[in-house]
């Protein structure tokens, strides 16, 4: 086959006799620039002709004459297309294309537009994919004497594109969960950072004197109370007069989440931990407050096993996720509460002694509230302010309002008046104030249980315990005649003393 390509002409043959500069510039655009015929390697003297130079570039290069005829071809070409030379050189590239050699060849496309053409293709021998230019190279006369087609494997470029954009999909997943994650720690610190502490009783400006020493160190505090008595607003009190009080404050309720979950949810796990599990893995609590403050709420319910591995993080300062194999360094400060009495968990076995020891270098107890009645008036009023400005009402607490809330035991401390006080503010009518009448049925509630705390003198003393019976057997008769035979008393007397003693009789009679 004579071309181009061939031997016997290979160090004999130029392209394109371009003599002068007109010329040349007019191959500004071609992919081969000017004439080689020959290149100097002046060290040893030897002579590369352009052919055995085309052989080393990692391109493929292709050329035609202005009739499509192919007349050369170089070693890079071959290898990408999978074509040979026999197949390509001396024939035209528009039969090649009608014998099924070529699909949508660039080079009849450049000899029809007369300009470069840029296409994406694929070889037909082994399906290898190319980004092709064609270029021509016009003659003196105007027309076009050789086209220059340059191809470019792409497959392993577009295999780390595909790759790229799927670690990039990754990483928008992840942003995305850290994004969340980030959110989710905002939302919990603003819902409990706008959370003052209401008082004005000696009994919790000890409580609050007690905050103040404790909250510049990263001491373990643990505090203790009844339910609803104010343990986790104690808790953000200690995290916003702390170091630490412009990082995450997460708590976590040991008692709301089932005992099997817990452990992921404190220490997350690695993904594929357990059939189940997030295939992306999962961040635990603790990560999620490293540098600021975890709240282990009710942490007298935490089933052992996991007392013994929050014991290790106190002492080790680092966790390992489930299926972790690296330990995870961990800067958090721990505050646990619960309302248990957790010397007598202690006691029982139920409790670890060792993490008991660790965690109560600093305790902190609240009293309840029926302690603290001047806290009662502060926090009613607190509510009451809260409330009617959600509600866009004037609610105002009189009469002998709170002469009864006094006498009341509030079972549920702080939580209970908060609810109680956002349902009546609810109710009423947008002026209303809440007196005796309002409030008695809570003496009907059930859940009354003896004053021991409030010497109020023996009159109102009796009086509220007076009550307490009769709301009682109304509640539990439903109606007065009832009520009366429980008691043992005529009906007349149950109405009597129901009024006396602010009772609604919203029972039968
Ligand atoms: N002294 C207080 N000042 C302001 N709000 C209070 C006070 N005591 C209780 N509360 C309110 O009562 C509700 C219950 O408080 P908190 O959750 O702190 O109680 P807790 O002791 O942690 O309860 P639990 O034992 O059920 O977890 C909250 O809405 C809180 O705002």
């Amino acid at each position: 086959m004579q071309g181009l390509n061939s031997p016997s002409n290979r160090k004999t043959r130029k392209f394109l006799d371009f003599t002068s500069e007109k010329d040349a510039d007019l191959c500004g655009s071609c992919a081969i620039d000017g004439i080689l015929e020959y290149i100097d390697t002046s060290d040893s003297g030897e002579r590369l002709d352009f052919y055995e130079i085309g052989d080393f570039i990692y391109d493929g290069i292709y050329i035609a004459d202005g009739e499509g005829k192919t007349l050369y071809v170089n070693d890079s070409f071959l290898r990408i297309t999978g074509l040979t030379r026999e197949t390509l050189i001396g024939n035209r590239v528009q039969d090649l294309e009608a014998q099924g050699v070529y699909l949508n060849a660039v080079t009849p496309e450049v000899l029809r537009q007369r300009r470069p053409v840029h296409s994406i293709g694929e070889s037909l021998c082994n399906h290898a994919k190319m980004l092709i230019t064609g270029n021509p190279v016009f003659g003196q006369d105007g027309k076009i004497k050789l086209v220059v087609v340059v191809e470019r494997e792409i497959t392993d470029f577009l295999t780390m594109k595909m790759e790229l954009e799927a670690i990039q999909k990754k990483m928008k997943t992840v942003e995305r969960g850290h994004i969340r994650g980030k959110r989710e720690v905002e939302h919990l610190r603003e819902e409990t950072t706008s959370k003052p502490l209401v008082y004005t009783s000696r009994e919790m400006q000890g409580v609050v004197d007690a905050i103040d020493q404790v909250a510049g160190f990263d001491t373990t505090v643990l505090i203790q109370g009844e339910t609803g008595v104010g343990k986790e607003v104690v808790a953000n009190q200690i995290h916003m007069k702390s170091p630490r009080k412009d990082q995450a404050f997460i708590k976590l309720n040991c008692t709301a989440i089932p005992a099997s979950l817990l452990e992921a949810e404190l220490f997350g796990y690695e993904k594929g931990a357990f059939t189940g599990a997030s295939v992306n893995g999962k961040i635990g609590l603790f990560e999620l407050a490293d540098k600021g403050t975890i709240l282990l709420d009710e942490i007298g319910d935490m089933p052992q096993e996991l007392q013994s591995k929050l014991l290790r993080v106190l002492q080790e300062k680092e966790i390992m996720r489930i299926g972790g194999t690296k330990p995870i360094p961990l800067d958090v400060r721990i505050i646990a509460a619960t309302h248990r009495d957790l010397e007598t968990q202690v006691k029982e076995e139920r409790f670890r002694q060792d993490l008991f020891y660790r965690i109560s270098i600093f305790p902190i107890h609240i009293p309840p509230l029926r302690q603290r009645s001047v806290d009662l008036l502060a926090l009613a009023e607190h509510f009451l302010t809260r409330y009617n400005t959600k509600y866009r009402k004037s609610v105002t607490i009189g009469g002998g309002g709170y002469a009864i809330m006094r006498s009341y035991n509030w079972p549920g401390n702080g939580r209970e008046l908060q609810n109680i006080i956002e349902r009546l503010v609810l109710i009423s009518p947008p002026d209303a104030v809440l007196d005796e009448n309002t409030f008695s049925p809570l003496y009907s509630s059930g859940k009354v249980t003896p004053i021991r705390d409030s010497y109020r003198g023996l009159k109102a003393m009796v009086a509220d315990v007076e009550r307490r019976i009769i709301a009682s057997a109304l509640a539990d008769g439903g109606s007065t005649r009832k009520a009366a035979d429980l008691l043992k008393v005529d009906q007349s007397t149950i109405v009597k003393k129901a009024k006396r003693l602010g009772i609604a009789l919203t029972v039968k009679e």
